[in-house]
């Protein structure tokens, strides 16, 4: 923690707390500059299909993840819940689910279903990152994995910037392959009242608001880590 910054005297009300978690957003892979050009319009076809590629370890470990949270969790109405991510992601019923989705997005890039699923170009960073990810929501106490899960509350925001700018910057990419985006749009904010009021609700002394906001500063470093990852094999155009 820095020193220079005075802890508070006493815990922030709900409102202040959650504040000062959305405040951490300024910290968000939306700023990264790998991002910026992704959706800036800048970066060439490869760049994209990199990505693209890329990101598939991270969504294939997502389920994986909140699995990880489940079995920790020994509250039946949040596990009740939280088994929706899990669908979410995998499919159930009609729904060909999340990972279904972001491969018809590779598809729709130019990267064939096999390159993707083998994850041959997911490069090493990327892979650490998305691993201390998990691992994390295996070891640590079930609502700091939850608390994690709150970079999903600046998710949104780079989703509709993706819907909003891909179909101009990249008509080479047919727009059905961005449903992916059009379905997260709903999720996260499913997702993030869920996760802020088990946050909100069980970190309440000083240490932990404290202790939550460095579990969500990780997860931020790790999707920035995967950005920079990304940034050194594939570059960035200027
Ligand atoms: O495209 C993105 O920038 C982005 C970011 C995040 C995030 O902030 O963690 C998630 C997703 N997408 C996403 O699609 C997703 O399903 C998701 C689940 C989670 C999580 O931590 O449980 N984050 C995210």
């Amino acid at each position: 923690m820095n020193a220079a910054i005075p802890l508070p005297a006493a815990p922030w009300t709900p409102a202040e707390f959650e504040r000062q978690l959305r405040a951490q957003g300024a910290a968000y892979h939306i700023h990264h500059p790998f991002n910026v050009m992704l959706n800036g319009g800048r970066a060439r076809p490869e760049q994209v299909r990199g990505w693209v590629a890329n990101r598939y370890a991270y969504q294939v470990a997502i389920p994986i993840k909140d699995a990880a949270v489940l079995s920790n969790c020994p509250d039946r109405a949040v596990r009740r819940a939280w088994i929706q991510r899990v669908l979410d992601h995998d499919g159930h019923a009609d729904d060909p689910g999340g990972i279904e989705a972001w491969l018809r997005l590779a598809e729709a890039v130019g990267l064939t279903r096999e390159e993707v699923e083998d994850q041959r170009h997911v490069v090493p960073g990327v892979r650490f990152a998305v691993d201390a990810y998990v691992h994390f929501a295996r070891r640590r106490p079930w609502q700091e994995a939850v608390c994690a899960s709150l970079t999903e509350l600046f998710a949104p925001a780079i989703h509709r910037q993706r819907l909003a700018g891909w179909p101009e910057h990249y008509p080479w990419i047919d727009p059905a392959g961005l449903q992916y985006f059009r379905n997260r749009v709903g999720q996260a904010r499913r997702d993030v009242e869920q996760g802020l009021a088990v946050t909100l609700d069980h970190f309440r002394s000083v240490e932990q608001q404290q202790r939550a906001l460095a579990v969500l500063r990780f997860k931020l470093d790790v999707l920035w880590a995967m950005n920079d990852a990304m940034a050194v094999r594939y570059g960035v155009t200027a």
